[in-house]
């Protein structure tokens, strides 16, 4: 038995931890099946020293490596076993908001750093079954932000974010789901549970 491995995307503030948990909410009323709710950058020490790095100045190369450290771990110690138990995975976060922020951060750095990047995961990741992509305005996703503004959470670069976002769902539309992220949180719950239920045929 084969679980599903669903992720949820969007520039900070677009609201997707609070949908990764109306979801885990709405599929364990609907199924049978076990729910993992998950994030990165993980809970583990990894994922701590990812959020070091993102209170301190530091070389874009170095960081892409510590969030591709935290990944690995999180695919072979979560993400694998999970998949294999059969499980459903809702990770609030994964492999996209890499290709979307590293892709920001070494532009003009690198040739091509999605390509980049995207090769340098490519023997490791596992692929999503389908990603939400929640799609808002970073001048609204920025006012929602309450706690002390991390060096990513500023419009201008939230824009670029998007933009790279925009290009890696416009080359994947069938893993994509792109959702209308300034609605009443229990609308986007609907409207993404009900495209994943289809989708996945769950
Ligand atoms: N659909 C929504 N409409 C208005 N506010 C929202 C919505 N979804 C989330 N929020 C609020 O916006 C803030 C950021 O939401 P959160 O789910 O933490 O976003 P993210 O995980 O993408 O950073 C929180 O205060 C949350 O309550
Ligand atoms: C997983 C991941 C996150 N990030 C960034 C996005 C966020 O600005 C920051 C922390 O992620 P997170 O705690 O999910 O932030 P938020 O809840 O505000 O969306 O790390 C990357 O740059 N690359 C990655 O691979």
């Amino acid at each position: 038995m084969k679980g599903k491995l669903i992720t949820v995307e969007g520039i900070d503030g677009s609201g997707k931890s609070s949908l990764v948990q109306k979801l885990g909410e709405r599929f364990k009323e609907e199924t049978d099946k076990q729910v993992l709710l998950t994030k990165e950058p993980t809970d583990s020490w990894l994922g701590d020293s990812v959020r070091e790095g993102l209170k301190r100045e530091v070389d874009p190369l170095s960081e892409a490596f510590l969030f591709t450290a935290d990944h690995i771990h999180h695919v072979r110690e979560t993400i694998e076993p999970a998949l294999k138990e059969g499980n459903i995975i809702i990770s609030d976060r994964y492999s996209d908001s890499f290709y979307a922020y590293q892709g920001t951060t070494l532009q003009g750095e690198l040739e091509n750093p999605i390509n980049y990047l995207t090769d340098l995961r490519k023997d490791f990741t596992i692929i999503p079954d389908i990603t939400v992509l929640l799609d808002i305005d970073p001048e609204t996703s920025v006012k929602r932000i309450k706690h002390d503004q991390i060096k990513f959470e500023n419009k201008k670069f939230l824009k670029k974010v998007t933009e790279k976002y925009n290009s890696i769902a416009n080359k994947d539309t069938n893993r994509f789901i792109r959702i209308n992220a300034n609605q009443e949180i229990d609308q986007i719950t609907e409207k993404a549970f009900q495209l994943i239920k289809n989708q996945l045929d769950l």
